[in-house]
């Protein structure tokens, strides 16, 4: 560092970004798709390139391109994104000797089979919901090549909801900025943003040749099917007091019915829908009966943010007790 330049490089991590790639893998009549957008992000001894503009340490983001699609053809693991992703990762800090930590985040486009008179179809499909499935690994060398450590960490966004009973907010804190009136009936309606992780067995030698026996260990796709149906079957049966108080129970149940997980997250936005006043116009639109709006104005904006996160007890939160 020259000492007349008034900073240092306190951070740096370079990479591709939405890298996609569709893979089929047929297996006779039945084929199965995947749609990744990816994201390859590396850390290490790449501090020349930034402090000295020399290059020689930076394997190019046009590589980390070529890789994504190299391995979306070789890699046995390509339809399981977690599987997927931890193989980039543990290559990137096996293939070269100054990269210490890599960053795979995956997005997964769904692809669901056509039911064809109730059975679904072989290599037809659609896109039946918004959701995505949102993958983030973390390859860490740091503490040398032989002792290799990753977290996984998967979940979904996207996932739109709504019910029409079940819902109410009431006995709130209230003062001289507070207008909202009590109600024991709203609509409630949210997109589902969640992730939760995953400990990878500590009995499995992290290599890119144990990862089959990691994914034989922990059903990635079972999961995340538990995930989605969890945090559906909560918001639709839950007497809701608030977005906090479901967004609790539900993931209480997904630590309950996951053993895998360790820690879930959970950030759902408020998407008000605020009863509209008809009595200008001589109808009633129930307002401040229970049960009774019928025409909403669904708003755009603002939106509540609630978030949390619920870690199995033993894993270690971040909250101290005392806060509980
Ligand atoms: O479930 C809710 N939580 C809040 O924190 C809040 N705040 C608000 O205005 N409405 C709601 N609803």
């Amino acid at each position: 560092m020259s000492s007349s330049e008034p900073g240092y490089l306190s951070a740096a991590r370079y990479g591709k970004d939405l890298v996609r790639v569709a893979r089929v893998v047929r297996e006779g009549n039945v084929h199965h798709v995947i749609e990744y957008t990816v994201r390859v992000m590396l850390e290490g001894q790449i501090e020349t390139s930034y402090t000295k503009a020399d290059n020689k340490c930076v394997v190019t983001t046009d590589s980390m391109k070529n890789t994504v699609n190299v391995f979306a053809k070789t890699s046995p693991h390509v339809l399981t994104p977690e599987l997927f992703a931890l193989h980039l990762a543990l290559h990137y800090v096996n293939h070269h000797d100054h990269i210490n930590k890599a960053f795979i985040d995956i997005l997964s486009h769904k692809w669901s089979r056509i039911p064809v008179q109730g059975k679904p179809h072989g290599w037809a499909f659609t896109r039946d919901g918004e959701e995505k499935a949102v993958i983030a690994v973390v390859a860490d060398a740091t503490e040398g090549k032989q002792n290799v450590k990753a977290t996984v960490k998967s979940g979904m966004k996207d996932l739109l909801v709504l019910k029409t009973a079940g819902s109410s907010f009431e006995d709130f804190y209230k003062d001289e900025f507070t207008t909202l009136g009590e109600v024991a009936d709203r609509l409630f309606s949210t997109s589902v943003t969640l992730d939760y992780t995953v400990p990878l067995p500590s009995s499995i030698p992290l290599t890119i040749d144990s990862i089959t026996e990691i994914g034989k260990k922990l059903d990635f796709p079972r999961i995340f099917r538990t995930a989605k149906e969890v945090t559906l079957e909560v918001f639709a049966t839950d007497e809701s007091a608030s977005v906090q108080a479901t967004m609790y129970n539900t993931a209480q149940k997904l630590l309950r019915d996951a053993k895998e997980i360790e820690k879930v997250s959970y950030s759902y936005p408020n998407k008000h829908y605020i009863p509209v006043n008809l009595a200008p116009f001589g109808l009633d639109n129930g307002l401040g009966r229970e049960g009774g709006a019928e025409v909403f104005h669904p708003a755009a904006d603002p939106s509540g943010l609630i978030t949390a996160s619920v870690t199995r007890k033993g894993a270690g939160g971040s909250l101290p007790k005392s806060n509980l």
